[in-house]
């Protein structure tokens, strides 16, 4: 975190009861939340967590029954112009006129704020250009999502809302989207976005907030959530099969267990070919060079070596029902 980063959102004891034909329905259960300058503030959890009600507060179009909202030191429900000119919003169906070119709106959004955003700039960093004469209702959902996030941009806002900014992106535009994002919380802005897609979070975000039924479950950085700072297991896989000669002078203190061949490592990539074994006890460099030693002394060459921490899927999985 930098030093010099500030509170720009927070939320705090929120609680929204709405009426359903059931009665009452408690969708806020006293959330607290926040989002700093130079950061990304990632909002996950399953499906009715209450990210989208939490963030359409935050944004000022609706309010809590209780608690205390603050944007940029503003109640954001009473903000004037001042205040809204100074935060970008890209809502997840993108909200964009059907009939109009993305050239004409983004034009037309930009011409709304006295200092603009470089909309050339902006367009061409996204790719914007090459179909930003059609008409919208034309576009692609990532092409949309494209010029959602351009127009959420132009008036050079201090914070950003990007509600799911990565869905329906091929990788190339999900790795230009990426950049961006990252490159806006270098210059200073706010990001807060939600996602469904764990790994756009454990890249893009300094700090994330885990909720479920109306609450915060989780919050802290995505090392703090997954536990980084304690040891984790290793995996390693060899060509061939050890002879029982390696197997027995195997280091003390650490316990070496073969995988089965189908069980690939939790990370959710496919197992390498060959033969997987898992290492418990690896606490010290001491441990990492006795099997180092171990490796050389019989001719080990592993193919593969990985640390197996928890992903942020793992903590999302403990988390939701
Ligand atoms: N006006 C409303 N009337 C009734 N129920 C509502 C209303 N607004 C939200 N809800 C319910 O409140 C819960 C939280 O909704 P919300 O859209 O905030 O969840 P979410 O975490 O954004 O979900 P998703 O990941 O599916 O977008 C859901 O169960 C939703 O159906």
């Amino acid at each position: 975190m930098s030093s010099s980063s500030s509170v720009l959102v927070s939320l705090t004891g929120l609680r929204k009861t709405v009426r359903t034909p059931r009665g009452p329905l408690e969708i806020l259960q006293g959330v607290d939340f926040q989002a700093r300058s130079g950061q990304v503030t990632a909002l996950l959890g399953p499906n009715g967590a209450g990210k989208t009600t939490t963030l359409t507060i935050a944004q000022g179009l609706d309010r809590p029954d209780v608690g205390s909202v603050r944007l940029l030191g503003e109640d954001p429900w009473h903000g004037g112009p001042a205040l809204r000119s100074q935060v970008g919003v890209m809502l997840q169906d993108g909200g964009l006129p059907p009939s109009a070119s993305p050239a004409r709106l983004l034009r037309h959004v930009a011409s709304l704020y006295r200092t603009p955003a470089d909309m050339d700039a902006l367009t061409s960093r996204l790719g914007i250009d090459e179909f930003a004469g059609r008409d919208i209702r034309r576009l692609s959902g990532g092409q949309k999502q494209r010029v959602a996030l351009a127009a959420a941009l132009a008036g050079r806002p201090r914070i950003v809302f990007l509600d799911e900014p990565s869905a329906g992106l091929d990788p190339i535009s999900r790795q230009l989207v990426f950049d961006l994002i990252l490159e806006l919380k270098h210059s200073g802005l706010a990001v807060v976005l939600t996602t469904h897609l764990l790994d756009d979070a454990e890249r893009l975000a300094d700090h994330v907030v885990l909720m479920r039924n109306g609450t915060v479950e989780r919050a802290g950085t995505v090392a703090q959530l997954t536990d980084r700072s304690t040891p984790a297991p290793v995996h390693f896989t060899t060509p061939h099969p050890l002879d029982s000669t390696a197997m027995t002078a195997f280091p003390d203190g650490l316990d070496l267990v073969p995988e089965p061949p189908s069980g690939g490592p939790a990370t959710g990539s496919a197992p390498p070919q060959g033969c997987t074994f898992r290492i418990e006890g690896i606490t010290t460099p001491d441990d990492w060079s006795d099997l180092a030693s171990w490796w050389r002394d019989h001719r080990i060459m592993p193919t593969d070596v990985r640390l197996l921490h928890r992903s942020l899927e793992d903590v999302f999985l403990e988390v939701a029902p």
